[in-house]
This record gives structure tokens, sequence and C-alpha cells, in this order.
């Protein structure tokens, strides 16, 4: 259709049929009076555009063909924002200009952030700022070469902010919307400082830090008061409400509670009773949704069932799933209040399946804790316990594809340092990432990722916290990458393991345990020749070899970076070499795999056996021990690599011989020479 409209444009004699307005005041005159209604804009961009092109004016049909395809993207019309994006670009070929390039592009970008695809959006928009050169942008001005609005690249920079929000790189996020509010405020654009504030309340609110979420929500509510823009007003007040709603929930004495609640209350009501709320029916329905909430969560059920009757309206014909799954989940919790479980659990079960088929997976996850709870309150322990399995699962899988897609993030940014913070980050939060990835993306489509926490709230309330807590525990033990134990892990149980040994030394028992520290040769040569990812997967695989050449009991630990600690059980000093011997062979005897290719990889062990001290050393510190294995690793490095070299005590028998040695006082080296300590190696 659009095709044709294009040929009977290029008709010269109907040119002349048409009159010739004052386009630009059509234009703008129609951005005016149809604000409000996406159909009747359309149709008036159509015309102009048409209009524009018969006039030859190249400036105003461009113009036309943007808004008209940004149009098409608000009202997510996809398929046909794409038949006019061909007819964009096929007009960039005929005008072919850097300008149009970069508006057509950025067209792209709000595609991916409406379709949700983060990781494209920070690819392309990155590649666009840097085609653009943007770098230094306080020197760019409007009346650059290109003339592109700097607030339409600090609309770029807003994106890939939302973008790595919706990934989970907070700090970066924060760090585009600065940019992009520094951009704003400079240009005097009033209404996106507006949203940017919004933006970055919602970062605040995503990684729990509420009290500064309602700071810059407030911020921006009083902007948009000021510019009349009303619908940022709502969607800011609607945010409010939520925010207050958490604070509430998070509270612990019964004034603030209220006060948190009231606030939410008188808010919500001032909204939902302003007329012009009518205009914005998702808004509208947001405003519902938590008033139904609000009420349900107080016990009184005439109310929220009242304020879901009023929700159910809202949302009818919007034809959107997971909208209205939520909503029904809204529904379940009132018929658990009324005792119904049996439709409860199958609302639930419903959206369950419906969120995993369409990879929703934060809102399968917060489903799953409904599930948890509704089981719980239901006296089926089982089914409880099976639905927690499902959930700890999938928040493995989750938490490893987020991280993932943040690795990558990162890496588009090449910035080392930022993405082993960020991993570190994630690796030693994973309870607090698990609330952040449940909270993300959903505030980009609607102000709801609070009942994210909400429902967790109300579900740690009703008991079932310590279970999930357990599975925190176990989960903030793992090392995300490579699935074994972390540092906490080793912390936790490597004081019992000394305690172990030290009563068999009582029992006059020879029990020892050795402390045993790897490190990867080269490994940062085998990352620069094969990239990060290569790295990690040498990581998992390494550490997997190290997992199955152990005992059960032994305690294996990803130290940090290429470097692993373990503790295992031996007895004499021949066992403990044929222990290392077998861990070392794990290692080097057979190729890694990675990416279907092969590679020799190699390890150096350093090593000393507990206790130590034959017979002194009575409260004796493993940290201690653990840097002497690690001058033994020294020197197993510097000794050739692919080796180990494990100190054995011959002559210290003084009680804080060991400490002395390890503050320098008496140097290993010293130490060695004078025999107090052997140095064994492998051959
Ligand atoms: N792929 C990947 N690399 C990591 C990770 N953590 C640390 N590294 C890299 O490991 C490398 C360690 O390098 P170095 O400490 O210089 O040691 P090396 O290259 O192994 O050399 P030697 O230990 O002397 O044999 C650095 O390049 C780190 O970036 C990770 O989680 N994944």
């Amino acid at each position: 259709m659009l095709a044709g409209l294009i040929v009977s444009l290029s008709n010269a004699s109907l040119a002349q049929q048409m009159p010739n307005a004052d386009l630009s005041s059509e234009l703008n005159t129609a951005l005016e009076e149809h604000e409000n209604s996406p159909d009747q804009l359309a149709q008036s961009l159509k015309f102009i555009y048409a209009k524009a092109i018969l006039d030859n004016n190249l400036y105003i049909a461009e113009q036309a063909l943007y808004l008209r395809a940004l149009n098409l993207l608000y009202a997510q019309q996809f398929d046909e924002y794409q038949n006019w994006l061909a007819v964009y670009k096929s007009f960039y070929r005929q005008h072919n200009n850097a300008k149009t390039k970069f508006y057509i592009e950025k067209l792209e970008l709000t595609r991916l952030f409406y379709q949700l695809d983060s990781l494209s959006l920070i690819q392309r928009g990155e590649a666009l700022l840097q085609e653009y050169n943007v770098q230094d942008l306080s020197e760019k001005t409007d009346q650059g070469e290109l003339s592109i609005h700097i607030t339409d690249i600090a609309d770029v920079i807003n994106f890939i902010g939302l973008a790595e929000q919706d990934l989970g790189s907070y700090d970066s996020a924060i760090e585009r919307f600065t940019n992009a509010l520094e951009i704003y405020e400079r240009s005097g654009d009033k209404e996106k400082v507006a949203v940017v504030y919004g933006n970055i309340a919602t970062v605040n609110a995503a990684i729990g830090d509420l009290d500064t979420a309602m700071e810059y929500n407030e911020k921006s509510i009083e902007i948009s008061l000021v510019e009349e823009s009303i619908y940022g007003y709502f969607q800011n007040m609607a945010n409010q409400a939520s925010y207050n709603i958490s604070k509430k929930n998070i509270s612990s004495d019964g004034e603030s509670k209220k006060f948190y609640r009231n606030q939410a209350e008188s808010i919500l009501l001032d909204v939902k009773n302003d007329d012009r709320l009518e205009q914005y029916p998702r808004i509208k329905s947001d405003i519902l949704y938590w008033l139904t909430y609000l009420y349900l969560d107080d016990g009184n059920l005439t109310l929220g069932e009242s304020y879901l009757s009023d929700l159910y309206k809202s949302i009818e014909n919007r034809g959107e799933q997971g909208y209205l799954k939520q909503v029904k989940e809204l529904e379940a919790y009132l018929l658990l209040e009324k005792g119904n479980f049996n439709k409860a659990l199958d609302i639930y079960q419903d959206a369950l399946s419906f969120y995993l088929d369409n990879k929703k997976y934060d809102k399968a996850l917060v489903t799953l804790q409904d599930l948890i709870w509704a089981t719980e309150r239901q006296q089926d322990h089982e089914k409880s316990i099976d639905y927690l399995k499902q959930y700890v699962d999938l928040m493995g899988q989750v938490f490893n594809e987020k991280r993932a897609q943040v690795l990558a993030v990162e890496q588009e940014k090449n910035n080392a340092k930022l993405r082993e913070h960020k991993i570190a980050l994630l690796a030693e939060q994973n309870r607090s990432a698990e609330l952040k990835i449940a909270n993300r993306n959903l505030w980009l489509k609607m102000s709801s990722v609070i009942a994210v926490l909400i429902i967790l709230i109300i579900w740690l309330r009703l008991r079932v916290k310590h279970k999930l807590s357990e599975q925190y525990q176990k989960m903030s033990y793992k090392d995300a990458l490579t699935n074994v134990g972390n540092r906490l892990f080793f912390h936790e149980h490597i004081e019992r393991e000394l305690a172990k040994v030290l009563r068999a030394r009582d029992r006059q028992s020879d029990q020892r345990l050795a402390l045993i520290i790897l490190d990867i040769d080269h490994f940062k040569a085998f990352n620069d020749q094969y990239g990060h990812d290569a790295g990690d997967r040498v990581l998992i695989e390494f550490a997997a070899r190290l997992n199955s050449s152990i005992r059960e009991t032994d305690l294996l630990a990803r130290w940090g970076g290429e470097e692993f600690v373990i503790a295992g059980n031996v007895s004499n000093q021949q066992e403990t070499s044929n222990y290392i011997n077998r861990i070392l062979t794990a290692i080097n005897s057979k190729p890694f795999y990675i990416a279907g290719k092969k590679h020799s990889i190699s390890c150096s062990i350093g090593a000393v056996a507990y206790p130590f001290f034959t017979e002194a050393e009575k409260e004796p510190k493993w940290t201690s021990l653990l840097t002497l294995a690690d001058f033994a690793l020294y020197r197993a490095k510097n000794t050739g690599r692919n080796r180990w070299c494990l100190f054995e005590n011959t002559g210290i028998k003084q009680h804080d011989s060991l400490q002395a040695i390890i503050d320098q006082k008496v140097s290993v080296e010293q130490a060695l020479l004078s025999k107090q300590i052997t140095a064994i190696e492998s051959e």
C-alpha cells in the first residue's frame, strides 16, 4: 500500500493540483492537535509527507517520514514500521546524506528498545556514537556540520543507558544517564531532563536504593508539572506510588509502614480522580493495578476486588497477554486469601508456562515465588520444594545468561577493568544480583517491577523465607563462572578442616591437610590470543578437572582470576606428593577442547601440608600457611611452570616461627637455606 502511495506521489500532474500550503506549520499543527491520537497523527503525517515530496520540500518530507516511523514504533506496529522504514531508506538512497543515515539508525535503536533487544541496541548505539565521532560532546553544537541535533545524540546515549539497565549494568547506565542529562540541561530541553530523572530513579529502584529513586522521581514530577507534561506527570506519580509501596514493605516499624502506605494511597487516588487520566489507558491500568494491590495487601478484599474488576475492564481488548497474566496473578492472590487454592494455583501455573514459553524469566521467577508461597500455605510441602528447586534452577540459568550479556556489553566498551569489576560484583553479590535480575526489564514497559519486590516481601513474611535463604546461601558460596566454591566458601569451611586435623594430631594420628594453590600458566597470553570467552571456558573446564581429581570431602574453591585453592586430607609426605601429582596430571595429561580446537593448558602448583610444625602452633593461622603455599607457587612458576613445589617443615619448632617467616623476619629463602623448610618438587 505504501509502495503504491510513493508511485502516485511521483506523478507530476498530481503535484500541480495540490495546494501549496505552509507545510512546516501544518506539521506543527498536526503534532499539537493529534498529540494524543496516534491514528490521526499517522494520517496527517502521511499526507504531509506526500505534499512535501510533491513540493520537493525534502526537509519537511524527512521530518514527516521520521515522525511517522517513530509513531508506528510508539504504537508497537512493527510490521508497518518496517514498511515505512523501507520508504525512509529509499528516501535516503535518493538524497544520501549523513544526517538522514543518523536518523534512520536512531529509529532502529528505538525499535530495538521497544523490542527489548538490549544487546544489539548497545552494540549499534555505540557504533553510531563512534561513527559520528561523538567523543567530546561538550564541543559538539547544534550548528555542527551534520546539523544533527545535540539532544538526538543525548537520546542515543539515553537509549544505551536504558539497555544497559535492562541487562543489569547499572553503573554504566547511571553514567549514560548523567551524560545525557548534562546535554539536555545544556540544551534547555526540560521534558527530556524530566525523563532522565525518571530513568535515574528507576535504576536506583532496581538496585534497591528507594530513597534516591524517590528523590529523582520527585524532581521529575516537579518538572513535568511546570512543563505541563501530563503523561510524564502521571507516569512519575504511578512510579512514586510504587516506590512508596516498596518502602512500606521494607519498613520495620508500624509508623513508617502506615506513613508510606498512606502516601501511596493518596498519590494513587489523586491520579485516579483526575479526569485527564482517561487519555492514558496504560497509566490508568497501572494506577488501578497498584490500588488493587494496596487494598489486597491491606486485607481489604472488598475494595481490592472492586478495583480488580475496574482493572480488568481497563485492559479489555488490549490484547496484551503479559499484562493480563500479571493482573490474573493479582486475582490469584485474592483467591488464595479467600481459600480457593486450586483455582489460584491454576492461574499461577498458567502464568508460569506463559512466561517460560515467552522467555520472560523475571516474571517466571516471581510467579514461582508465588507458587512456593501458595503451596506452602496449602501445606503441600513436597510441591513447594519442587517449585523451590525450579526457582533455584531458573535463577541460576538467568544469572548465567545475564552474566554473559553483561560481559558482552562490557567487552563492547572494551573496558576490561570495568568488566572485571562487574563480574566480581555479580559473583560476590549473588543475592542482590538475583533481586536486580528479577527486577529487570519491567520498568521499561510498565511501572510494575516493584511488584517483584513486594511479592517477594509478602512471601518472605509468610515464612518461606528461611528455605530460600538456605538456597541463597548455597548460591552465594558458588563461583558463578566455574560452579565450584568461592572464597567465601573456602573461608567458611577451612577452619573446620583444620580443627579436624588438630584433633587428629592430639590423637597422635599422622593425618595432615594439604593446602594447595594452583595458577594457570600463561593465561593472559591465552586470553589475549583466543579471547576472554575462550578463557572463560578454560576456567570452567579447569575447575571441572580439579573437581574430578579430588575427593568429595576435599575443599575446592576459585580464589580469584585464574587461581584456585584445594584443601585435602593426606597422611604422609609420599601421599601428599601423589595427591598433588594426580591433580597436575588431571590438567596437563590431555588437551583442552575449546571451540573445537585443541589447547595444551598447564598450571603451576604451590603447597604446604598442615600441621606444618609438628610440635608448636597451637593456634595456627591457615592464612599464613596459604601465604607460604603462595611462596611455593612462586617457586614453581620461577623454575619453569607446569610443575609443583611443596614446602615441608624440617627444623622450625618455635611457636611463632611460621609467622616470622611470613613477616619476612626470616625470609623464606633463608628458611630454605638453613633447611628449616624443605622444598619438595615435582620431577
Ligand atoms: N577469561 C578470563 N580471564 C580472566 C578471568 N579472571 C582473570 N582473568 C585473566 O587472567 C590473566 C592472569 O594473568 P597473569 O596474572 O598475568 O598471569 P599469567 O598470564 O597466567 O602468567 P603466569 O601466571 O605467570 O603463568 C589476566 O589476563 C586476567 O585478565 C576470568 O574470569 N575469565
